[in-house]
């Protein structure tokens, strides 16, 4: 029987491992958790989310939402979990995030065909196909392999995770529940500002005092997890048109409209725990219980957890890979996950899958797809000084007439790409 080491079981290792095993490999996984920790996970399981609970969008005119549909399709494990898993998030698919990886690390361990290894991988000095998937937290040992590997083509920069608090200390005479524009069932938690105590807000958060950055290391931020005091350094304003955003967002009873809102989502099933959204951090902890609790509402809050902040490991993989995500000149190598600067929860998730083809039929996916648009924009070495906030893997999807409108375009991409995913399928 065929062998394939993955090493990382993260969001993109677990869904390669899984797909692998179930089509008759043999597996060997490395996981370093709990034996060696990394800085955003919690916990010793497999496939934790470690900053937000949303897998974004899950309207299917909107690229993330077909990149989840696909996956569905393809018999994702993780899309699998993620829907047994979820809680209510207006229009996106957001899960309990403990649920969500327990049932992941279950059904792995459980898989005759996969053998899970507790173990640091350090050295990259295996004899069978390997699979890279030690994500954006690869440890440095490993690093260093991975450099010795592809040479010069290794980068780095820099993402953040929000914290959470618990929904009895929230303060509801202030707090209220509502979506905006009323969008689902009023599922998110309110905490309005008017403009005299958003001015203070803002003074505070762009005063407090941060984790000091070393030098060496460059200063670049995943776009989709900036840290909210260096989005409200670009200016008073910005805020305003990002995570506190008060339009469609007034009071559901009163009516009364805000200066500003932050928004909690729900963390986990029960819904006693929930996340400040866009609240990722770098801010020093008690800096962050000082400043978040000047929210009205929040005045009293219990964080079971603060937000972080760390380095992100990729490789530069539109010089590094072909679109089967194997290394060119070293084919026994792959890269999954975030390591290969793909940018989100659900895009690990798709390479994970991609890669996971790409051994077991040796094809890659065509580009009408939400997953080869992701694969085929990550191995285009046309692209010069890759970044992975670069990634919109919608453009990807070719228009064949020319479609103005927003909708009807992604109406028309949708339609194809799940009848290319189908039929691709069906090729195999
Ligand atoms: C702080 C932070 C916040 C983020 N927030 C979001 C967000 O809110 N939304 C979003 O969509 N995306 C977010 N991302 C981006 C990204 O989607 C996630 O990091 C995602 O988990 C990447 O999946 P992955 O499988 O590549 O890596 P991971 O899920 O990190 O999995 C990698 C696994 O490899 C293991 N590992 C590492 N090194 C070794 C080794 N040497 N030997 C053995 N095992 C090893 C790790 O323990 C881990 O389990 C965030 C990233 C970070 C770092």
């Amino acid at each position: 029987m065929n062998k394939v080491i993955v090493i990382g079981a993260g969001l993109a290792g677990s869904e390669c491992a899984w797909q692998l095993a179930n089509h008759g490999f043999k597996v060997e996984l490395y996981e370093m958790r709990p034996k060696v920790n990394s800085l955003a996970h919690h916990t010793d399981l497999f496939g934790e989310l470690v900053c937000s609970n949303s897998l974004r969008a899950a309207s299917l005119t909107n690229a993330v939402g077909l990149l989840k549909e696909e996956l569905r399709l393809l018999n994702s494990l993780l899309m699998e979990c993620a829907d047994q898993t979820k809680v209510p998030a207006g229009g996106a698919l957001a899960v309990d995030r403990h649920l969500f990886a327990k049932m992941i690390t279950e059904k792995i361990k459980n898989h005759p065909n996969i053998t899970v290894i507790n173990e640091e991988v350090t050295d990259l000095n295996f004899s069978y196909p390997t699979v890279i998937a030690s994500g954006p937290l690869t440890t440095g040992k490993l690093a260093e392999s991975i450099k010795s590997l592809t040479g010069d083509e290794y980068l780095y920069f820099y993402d953040a995770a929000a914290p959470i608090v618990t929904k009895e200390s929230i303060d509801f005479s202030k707090a209220y529940f509502a979506s905006r524009y009323g969008k689902g069932d009023g599922e998110y938690i309110n905490c309005p500002m008017n403009e005299e105590q958003y001015q203070r807000f803002y003074h505070e958060l762009i005063n407090a005092e941060v984790v000091p950055i070393k030098e060496f290391e460059k200063e670049i931020y995943f776009e989709g997890c900036m840290p909210i005091e260096e989005m409200a350094r670009r200016g008073e304003k910005t805020l305003l048109f990002g995570p506190l955003k008060p339009v469609g967002l007034e009071h559901p009873e009163t009516k009364e409209t805000y200066h500003a809102v932050v928004q909690l989502r729900q963390d986990n099933k029960e819904g006693t725990l929930y996340n400040l959204v866009g609240f990722q951090t770098h801010l020093k902890w008690g800096e962050q219980k000082r400043v978040f609790r000047l929210i009205p509402g929040l005045e009293k809050a219990e964080f079971v957890r603060y937000g972080v902040m760390h380095r992100n490991t990729y490789i530069n993989s539109p010089s590094l890979l072909n679109n089967k995500l194997q290394l060119k000149h070293n084919p026994n190598y792959y890269f999954a996950g975030q390591i290969t600067g793909s940018e989100g929860y659900v895009e690990a998730i798709a390479t994970g899958l991609a890669v996971a083809y790409s051994i077991i039929f040796d094809k890659s996916f065509p580009r009408e797809t939400a997953i080869g648009s992701l694969t085929n924009y990550l191995s285009d070495s046309s692209i010069k000084n890759f970044q992975p906030m670069n990634i919109n893997f919608g453009l990807f999807l070719p228009p064949e007439k020319k479609i103005k409108d927003k909708k009807q375009k992604y109406e028309y991409y949708k339609d194809r790409a799940l009848e290319t995913i189908i039929n691709f399928t069906k090729s195999l």
